[in-house]
C-alpha cells in the first residue's frame, strides 16, 4: 500500500473540525470504521491531515505488544500467594482483588514512601512530567526492583497477570489528604497528543492498571469509574485491576475525594512491550 492515501477535500476537512472538536485518535478512527474506511486508510489519512508520524497512530491503534491476562474468579494464581476475585466487569476487563497486599507490605510501603513525597506529577504533552491541577494528591516513584518488598510486589503482579515484569513502570505511590483528589482521566495515552511518540517510545502504549490501596480511608477516597456507575471502595491491601485499549470511554476513572481521614494507594502501569 502507498504510504500517502487520496484524501478528499471533504475528508480532510471533516477530520480537521472532528479532531478541533477535542475528538482523540482513537475516537475519530472507531467514527471512520462506523463510516465504513478501511481501519488502515484511515490511519494512514489522519497521519497526514494532522501531520503527525504513522508509527504514532499504529502504536496506539490495536493490539500490536503483549496483554495481561484477566485474574479469574474466584481465586487468582499471583506467584507467592492467591488473591481473592471479589468482583468482575467484562467491559472494561475490571476485576476488584482482595489480599493482594497483607498489612505488614502496606505499612512497609507508606515508611518507604513517606520521606520522598512530593507533589504528584503526571505526563505532559512533550513527554515530561508535569504538576497536574487535576491531580492534588503528594507522590513519589519506586525505580524497578527498587526494595526487595517493592520487587516482591512486581513479581506477583507480573504473575497473577501472566506480564512479564519489565512490562511495568516502577510503582508509583501517592498520598491524598482531606479535598484531596484525581480528577477522571483514563491511564492510556491518546495517539492525538503531540508527545505520543515520546511517552511510547520506550514500551509502548500502556495497557493495564493496578491500583492498590495501602490504607482504608475513614469516609470517601474510593475509585470511581463514571461510565459504569461503579465505585470501588478502598480497602487496604486489596486492589482494583483494570484493562484497556486506547480510545476505551468505559476505562474512565477518578480517585475520588477523601472527605475524612487519609489515603495511600500504590500504583502499578503495564506497557504493551518492554518498558526498561
Ligand atoms: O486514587 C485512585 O483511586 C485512582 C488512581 C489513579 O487513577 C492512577 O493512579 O492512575
Ligand atoms: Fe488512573
Amino acid at each position: 500500500m502507498s504510504s500517502r492515501a487520496t484524501i478528499t477535500p471533504e475528508l480532510r476537512e471533516w477530520i480537521l473540525a472532528t479532531t478541533r472538536a477535542g475528538h482523540g485518535v482513537p475516537e475519530v478512527l472507531k467514527l471512520m470504521k462506523d463510516a465504513g474506511y478501511p481501519p488502515a486508510q484511515s490511519r494512514v489519512a489522519l497521519a497526514q491531515v494532522l501531520k503527525i508520524p504513522l508509527s504514532a497512530i499504529s502504536a496506539g491503534a490495536g493490539p500490536a505488544g503483549r496483554r495481561p491476562r484477566h485474574p479469574q474468579a474466584p481465586l487468582a494464581e499471583a506467584g507467592d500467594r492467591r488473591v481473592r476475585v471479589a468482583l468482575g466487569v467484562d467491559a472494561p476487563p475490571l476485576r476488584v482483588l482482595d489480599g493482594l497486599l497483607d498489612a505488614g507490605e502496606c505499612a512497609e510501603l507508606i515508611a518507604l514512601a513517606r520521606p520522598r513525597l512530593a507533589r504528584a506529577r503526571t505526563v505532559a504533552e512533550d513527554g515530561r512530567q508535569q504538576v497536574d491541577e487535576r491531580r492534588t494528591s503528594a507522590g513519589m516513584f519506586f525505580a524497578p526492583g527498587e526494595t526487595p518488598l517493592v520487587a516482591r510486589i512486581e513479581r506477583r503482579i507480573a504473575a497473577l497477570l501472566d506480564m512479564p515484569a519489565d512490562h511495568g513502570e516502577g510503582l508509583q505511590v501517592l498520598h491524598y489528604l482531606p479535598g484531596q483528589e484525581y480528577e477522571p482521566h483514563y491511564d492510556w495515552f491518546d495517539p492525538a497528543q503531540p508527545g505520543f511518540a515520546a511517552i511510547t517510545a520506550k514500551g509502548g502504549q500502556r495497557v493495564a492498571s493496578v491500583v492498590m490501596y495501602l490504607n482504608t480511608p475513614e469516609e470517601g477516597g474510593g475509585t470511581g469509574f463514571p461510565a459504569l456507575g461503579l465505585t470501588v471502595t478502598a480497602l487496604a491491601g486489596s486492589a482494583v485491576y483494570f484493562a484497556y485499549e486506547a480510545g476505551d470511554e468505559a476505562s474512565l476513572h477518578a480517585g475520588l475525594p477523601v472527605t475524612r481521614g487519609e489515603k495511600w494507594i500504590a500504583t502499578k502501569w503495564l506497557r504493551e512491550r518492554p518498558f526498561r
